[in-house]
Order: C-alpha cells, then sequence, then structure tokens
C-alpha cells in the first residue's frame, strides 16, 4: 500500500433498496490507494449492487460514495474501469470488434489486449462472433478489455466467475500486473480462491459487512476448525460448533469450536468405534473463513439472534 491520505474509495452509509426490497442496509467501507480489497458474499447478498454504487451507475438510496475525494457523480467515471458480469461483449460482434468498439469509446484503452488475450489463450478466437463463445471466454475477453483501460481504480464484478481453475493464477496474474502499477482494485466473488488476491477482504452478508481486515487477521480469528465424518457423529457435533451450523465437503462437515467447548469434550461425546466416524481439528482454510464470516458470524444489529436450523449446508471447495 502507498500509504496515501485521500481514500481511493470512501463509502459511508450506503443504503440500497428496489421498491420495498432493501438490498444494502448501511454499508461503510474504505479503500486505501494501490490496495486490493477482495469483497466475499453468497449469490445475491448485494455485491454487484454496491459495486455499482460505488462505480456511481447507481445511486444508493442514502449515503455517499467519493472516489479519490471526490463525489462519485463528479468523477464521471474518469477515474474508474469496471468489470460488468455478462453485459460488456456485444454477442453480434468477433472479438476483434468488441475491442475495436472499446477502443473508440475510451481515451484511456491501450493495446495490452494483446498480451492479455495472449495470456489468456484467447488470441486465436478473436475472429469468431462472440455469441459463439463459451462464458469462460467471454469472461477472457471482457477481463481483457477492463484491464486494457489505464485507471486508477478498477471495480471487478466476479472476474473469475465461469473460469476454470487452471485459468485463474492467470487472472490473478494480469490484476496484480496492473497493482503492481499503482492502481486500486475492488473485486468481488463468491470464490474462496480469490482471496489470495487481497491486501484485506471484506465479508458481506444480509446487505452488511460483517469484517473487513487483512486475510491473516481474520484468519487468526477464526475459531478452532474440526472435520467430522458420520451422520450420527455430525448430529452430535452440531452442539458443540458456532451457531450450530457445519458445512458439508464431500463425505465430511467443518465446522468452528463454540468459545466455550474444548475439542476433547466433543471427542468424548462421540461415538468413534463406530465405522466410518471420524473426528478431528484441522486448519481454518479460505473456505473456512468464507464459511465463518458469511455464514456463522451474524450483522452487528442482529447479533443475538437465533442460530438458523438448517445447519448443514454444501459447500464446495474450490
Ligand atoms: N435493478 C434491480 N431491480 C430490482 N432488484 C435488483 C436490481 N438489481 C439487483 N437487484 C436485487 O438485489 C439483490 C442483490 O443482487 P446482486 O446482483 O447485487 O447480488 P450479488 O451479491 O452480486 O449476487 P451474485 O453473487 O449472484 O452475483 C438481489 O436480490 C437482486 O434481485
Amino acid at each position: 500500500m502507498s500509504g496515501e491520505h485521500v481514500p481511493a474509495v470512501r463509502a459511508a452509509g450506503i443504503e440500497k433498496s428496489f421498491g420495498t426490497e432493501g438490498v444494502l442496509d448501511g454499508i461503510d467501507l474504505s479503500v486505501a490507494g494501490n490496495e486490493i480489497l477482495v469483497l466475499l458474499g453468497p449469490n445475491g447478498v448485494g455485491k454487484t449492487v454496491l459495486l455499482e454504487c460505488l462505480a456511481g451507475s447507481s445511486r444508493p438510496t442514502k449515503g455517499d460514495v467519493e472516489i479519490f475525494g471526490r463525489d462519485v457523480s463528479e468523477d464521471g467515471g474518469r477515474n474508474l474501469s469496471f468489470l460488468l458480469q455478462d453485459t460488456m461483449a456485444i454477442e453480434t460482434l468477433t472479438g476483434r470488434e468488441n475491442i475495436d468498439f472499446y477502443r473508440r469509446m475510451h481515451p484511456g484503452f491501450t493495446d495490452r489486449w494483446e498480451q492479455y488475450l495472449d495470456r489468456l489463450d484467447l488470441s486465436e478466437d478473436l475472429d469468431k462472433a462472440v455469441d459463439d463463445y463459451s462464458a469462460g471466454m467471454t469472461r477472457k475477453l471482457e477481463l481483457s478489455l477492463t484491464m486494457s483501460v489505464d485507471a486508477p481504480l478498477y471495480l471487478l464484478d466476479e472476474p473469475t466467475a465461469g473460469v476454470d481453475l487452471s485459468m485463474i493464477q492467470r487472472f490473478h496474474d494480469i490484476i496484480l500486473d496492473r497493482y503492481d502499477g499503482g492502481s486500486t482494485f475492488v473485486i468481488t466473488s463468491h470464490r474462496p480462491l480469490d482471496a489470495e488476491l487481497a491486501d484485506r477482504l471484506a465479508f458481506m452478508r444480509d446487505g452488511t459487512i460483517t469484517a473487513v481486515g487483512a486475510p491473516s487477521e481474520l484468519m487468526d480469528a477464526v475459531p478452532p476448525v474440526i472435520r467430522v465424518s458420520g451422520s450420527g457423529a455430525m448430529r452430535t457435533a452440531e452442539s458443540f460448533v458456532r451457531g450450530g451450523r457445519l458445512f458439508r465437503t464431500g463425505a465430511t462437515a467443518r465446522g468452528f469450536l463454540k468459545p466455550d467447548v474444548e475439542f476433547e469434550e466433543l471427542e468424548a461425546a462421540v461415538d468413534t468405534d463406530v465405522e466410518g466416524v471420524r473426528i478431528e481439528r484441522d486448519d481454518a482454510t479460505h473456505t473456512d473463513l468464507f464459511n465463518f464470516y458469511v455464514h456463522v458470524v451474524e450483522p452487528q444489529r442482529t447479533s443475538g439472534g437465533t442460530p438458523n436450523d438448517d445447519s448443514i449446508e454444501a459447500v464446495v471447495e474450490p
């Protein structure tokens, strides 16, 4: 981080409703110059809506957004490049025609797209219509378009959605190129793997931010993780874990020990002589981090609420 005093992004008291549906419910966020903030949250929590408010393309119902110290409406998008979800590439045009279109639209458009498409193995498909691209190919084109614009601030809405695991590092490398050039990023995702990019992580739940901090700090604050297999053992473990919730990954389930519970108490309560039953401690992964801050930590305004009884959730490892 460069330590600049004026934040690249400052959002204060952001609320956003559509008719009677409240989506954002008091978001405060500050992103420093040359910082990567990764905003994680489940489907439909309001990540895209928040990014649109930060970009000035949607007006909050309440609250203010400043970009580099000026109201976002005054900035007029000059200082940012925004990767939208599924709405950037024009499907009836080829990849190359899309590039020409964006080049004409953005004064800050550079020739970097050439090396990006090469790195993402898309150069040979440039003369195909985007209509014939797969979802991942379209995402490669859209990332290349967004990152070819010279901007001090990039807002990226789920840049790695639909991208296979072998490509994710290349997406990250392209983002890190601009970061090394001094740019600031706000990146939304529900892929725990994208947390690896972050200087700071922010987690969203129920229209608010439940936690924000450096990944190592947030990781240190995660309670001891337990891993359990066997359906009877899982049921027993539910009363020993935070929020009564276990998260399934294949045949095992993971949870977070309650503060007043020792692992040995749980171990003693589970009959480990039964075939297929195992219970052990484990190190926290990025998926655990996501589950803890998104599904277990209650938003402050509802803290003390009753934990959800729907206690075992399927979560796919990245
Ligand atoms: N223009 C709109 N009119 C009405 N409701 C909207 C509009 N845009 C978004 N919403 C609602 O706001 C909520 C949050 O949507 P949003 O797209 O921000 O979620 P998200 O966190 O980005 O989800 P995902 O991870 O699935 O992309 C959803 O319930 C959505 O239906």
